[in-house]
C-alpha cells in the first residue's frame, strides 16, 4: 500500500501532523510509532510523570555522555517512547517562550512566516485555554492573544502551596512584578504556570489530535510498535535524490513502507530520533558517517549538531513551619489522604504538574528581556529517581533561557538500536558559567527576602559556605540536570548556512520527498518550555504541506 504522507514519531508535533494532513479523505496517511500504546494509568494521572521516566514502557531511556561541564556526570535524558511521544511523560507546562526568539528564527531564516505576527494564530488554532470558556471571564486583550475550542487544552492548576506563595511575594519584593499570563510574547513575571491538563488529567498529544478525530478516519492508519529503521532512498538518472518510503521494524519483522509518486515522509521522531535516523539512512556529516563505515548519500553536516537544551540549576532550601511534599508524603497516611483527594476532587498533589510555580526575569538589568526561568517546587531530592528528603523544603530550580553551549547527537554505529551518543556539552561557553554564578547569587536574593523570613529558609544545595564565582559554578556543574528540552539537531536555515539540515520550511536539503517537523527544527532554543513551540512548528509545516498540495 503507498501513502502520500508517512509521519514518523507519533509525539508532540506528529500527532498533530497526522490530524491536519490526514482531514482530506483523498490522502492517504500513515503514522509510525516506535512506542505503544498511552494505556497505562500513570501516564494520565499527573504526578505520574514519576513513574513515566526511567520507565522502559514509556522512555526510551537514554544517558547523555559524561559531562566535562557537568563534573565528569552523566545524565538521564528521557524522551517519550509511547503515543504522544514526550508530551505523555512530561511536566505539562504550557509556555510559548518570547516574541523576540521567532523574530530571531524569521532573521536566521530570512522566512516571515516564522515571526511572532505570523506564528500568534498558530498558536491560537489549536489552543483551548480555559480562561476563554466563561463569557465574560477575559477581556478582549487577552481574547486576542489566545485561543479557544482548538484541541489543545490549557487548565488553571487545581492546587496552591502556602510555601510557594511565599515564594513568589519574596520574589515580588526582589523586584519581579506577578503576572497573570506567561504566553503573551514577553513572559516576565513571578506566578503558578498553566498546565495542559483537563479536569484533573494530563492532556497528551494523542488525546489531543488523534482520538476520536483521526483514529475514525478510513484514509488513516496508525502503526504503534513500529520502529523507523532508515529511510528508502532513490537516486534518479540525473543524480537527483528522492526519499520513497522507510524500512520499519514492527512485531512482524522488517517491514516496507512506501510513499505515493509525489507523497512526503515528514520526520517528527524528536530531537534525538529525526537526527539518527537521518545519519543511519546516509544523510549527516561525511566524516563521521564515514568513519562507521555508512554510504554518504548526502554530506549534511549539521545533522545531530546544534544540539541546545536547558539546564535546571537546582537550589534545596529546608523550611520551618509549614509542610511540604517531602513530609506530606512520607508516611502512608499522608499519601491516603493525597489519593483521597485526588479521587474526591481531582485535586491536590496528584494533580501536581512537577513545577508549579515560575519566573522568568534577567540576570542583568541592562538586558531587556528575560533570560532566566525559575521552576519552583514544593520538594526536594537529590536526583530525579531518589527518594524525596525526609525533612521539609523547596527547590528553586533556576535555568538560563538562552545558553550559548551547543552540544551533538552521532550515532554510534549504523545499527538503528543502539543509542546515540548524546554530548549536550553543557556550561561549554564562559557566558553560561557566568550566568550560573549569577543566577545562584539571584536565587540568595530571592530567598533572604522578608516574605520568606516566617519559613526560616536555610540553604541545602549548594550551601551557603560557597561565594565566588569559581565555586559556584563548580557547584552548579555538581547540582545542575536537564530540563529536558533538547532541540536544534536538524535545524533549518538559508541555503548559505552550511549547517542548516532543511530550508526554512522544513524540506531536507538534497532530498526530494522529505520534511522535517519537530524539536529538532528549531534553529535557536525558545526561551521557555519547547512542547508548545513544537505543536506551534507542526501546525505551521502542515500548513505549507496543505498548500503544497493542493
Ligand atoms: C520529562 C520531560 C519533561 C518535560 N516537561 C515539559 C514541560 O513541562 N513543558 C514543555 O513545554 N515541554 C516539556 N518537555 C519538552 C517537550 O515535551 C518536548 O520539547 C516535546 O514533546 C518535543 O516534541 P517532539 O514532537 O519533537 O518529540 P517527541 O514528543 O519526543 O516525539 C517523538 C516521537 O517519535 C518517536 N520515535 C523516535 N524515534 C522513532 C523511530 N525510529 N521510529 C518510530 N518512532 C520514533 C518517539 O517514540 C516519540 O513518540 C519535557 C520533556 C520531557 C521528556
Amino acid at each position: 500500500m503507498d501513502f502520500d504522507t508517512i509521519v514518523v514519531g507519533a509525539g508532540t508535533a506528529g500527532c498533530l501532523l497526522a490530524n491536519r494532513l490526514s482531514a482530506d479523505p483523498s490522502k492517504r496517511v500513515l503514522l509510525l510509532e516506535a512506542g505503544g500504546k498511552d494505556d497505562y494509568h500513570w501516564i494520565h494521572i499527573p504526578v505520574g510523570y514519576l513513574h513515566c521516566i526511567g520507565n522502559p514502557r514509556t522512555d526510551w531511556l537514554y544517558n547523555t555522555e559524561a559531562e566535562p561541564g557537568l563534573n565528569g556526570r552523566q545524565l538521564r535524558y528521557p524522551r517519550g517512547k509511547v503515543l504522544g511521544g514526550s508530551s505523555s511523560i512530561n511536566g505539562m507546562i504550557y509556555m510559548r517562550g518570547q516574541s523576540r526568539d521567532y523574530e530571531h528564527w524569521a532573521a536566521l531564516t530570512g522566512e516571515d512566516a516564522w515571526s511572532w505576527g505570523q506564528v500568534l494564530p498558530l498558536f491560537k488554532q489549536h489552543e483551548d485555554h480555559w480562561r476563554l470558556d466563561a463569557k465574560g471571564s477575559a477581556d478582549e486583550a487577552f481574547r486576542a492573544l489566545h485561543g479557544h475550542r482548538g484541541e489543545w487544552r490549557v487548565e488553571k492548576q487545581r492546587l496552591r502551596w502556602d510555601i510557594l506563595d511565599a515564594f513568589a511575594a519574596a520574589a515580588e519584593q526582589a523586584g519581579i512584578a506577578r503576572t497573570e499570563d506567561f504566553n503573551g510574547g514577553n513572559n516576565e513575571g513571578v506566578g503558578y504556570f498553566e498546565v495542559s491538563q483537563r479536569g484533573g488529567l494530563r492532556w497528551n498529544a494523542a488525546k489531543a489530535f488523534l482520538r476520536p478525530t483521526c483514529l475514525g478516519r478510513p484514509n488513516f492508519e496508525l502503526w504503534t510498535g513500529a520502529t523507523v529503521h532508515r529511510l528508502k532512498l532513490r537516486r534518479d538518472e540525473s543524480g537527483a535524490l528522492r526519499c520513497e518510503g522507510a524500512e520499519v521494524r514492527t512485531s512482524h519483522g522488517m517491514e516496507q513502507v512506501r510513499l505515493a509518486p509525489g507523497g512526503e515522509l515528514v520526520l517528527a521522531a524528536g530531537a534525538i530520533g529525526s537526527p539518527q535516523i537521518l545519519q543511519c539512512s546516509g544523510l549527516g556529516p561525511a566524516a563521521l558517517l564515514q568513519s562507521l563505515g555508512i554510504a554518504v548519500q548526502q554530506d549534511l553536516p549539521g545533522v545531530g549538531q546544534n544540539l541546545q537544551d536547558h539546564l535546571q540549576i537546582r537550589a534545596v532550601y529546608a523550611v520551618e513551619g509549614t509542610r511540604t511534599l517531602n513530609t506530606q508524603a512520607a508516611h502512608w497516611w499522608g499519601k491516603l489522604g493525597i489519593g483521597l483527594q485526588y479521587l474526591w476532587s481531582r485535586s491536590g498533589p496528584m494533580s501536581m504538574a512537577p513545577s508549579q510555580l515560575g519566573a522568568f526575569t534577567r540576570s542583568s538589568p541592562q538586558l531587556r528581556w528575560p533570560d532566566l526561568e525559575y521552576h519552583v517546587q514544593p520538594l526536594s531530592l537529590d536526583a530525579f529517581g531518589e527518594p524525596l528528603h525526609r525533612f521539609n523544603a523547596f527547590t528553586a530550580s533556576v535555568c538560563n533561557l538562552n545558553p550559548g553551549s551547543r552540544g551533538s547527537v552521532n550515532i554510534r554505529s549504523g545499527d538503528p538500536d543502539q543509542p546515540p551518543a548524546i554530548a549536550p556539552n553543557y556550561f561549554s561557553t564562559e557566558g553560561d558559567r557566568r550566568i550560573a554564578a549569577k543566577s545562584l547569587r539571584l536565587t540568595r536574593r530571592i530567598v533572604a527576602q522578608p516574605a520568606l523570613a516566617p519559613f526560616q529558609p536555610r540553604e541545602v544545595k549548594p550551601g551557603p559556605a560557597y561565594e565566588s564565582d569559581e565555586e559556584l559554578t563548580r557547584l552548579a556543574g555538581e547540582i545542575a540536570t536537564t530540563i529536558f528540552h533538547p532541540v536544534g539537531t536538524c535545524k533549518m536555515g538559508r541555503a548559505e548556512d552550511p549547517l542548516a539540515v532543511t530550508d526554512p520550511q522544513g524540506r531536507v536539503r538534497g532530498v526530494a520527498g522529505l520534511r522535517v517537523a519537530d524539536a529538532s527544527l528549531m534553529p535557536t532554543i525558545t526561551s521557555g518550555n519547547t512542547n508548545a513551540p513544537t505543536l506551534m512548528i507542526a501546525e505551521r509545516i502542515a500548513s505549507w504541506m496543505l498548500q503544497q498540495r493542493a
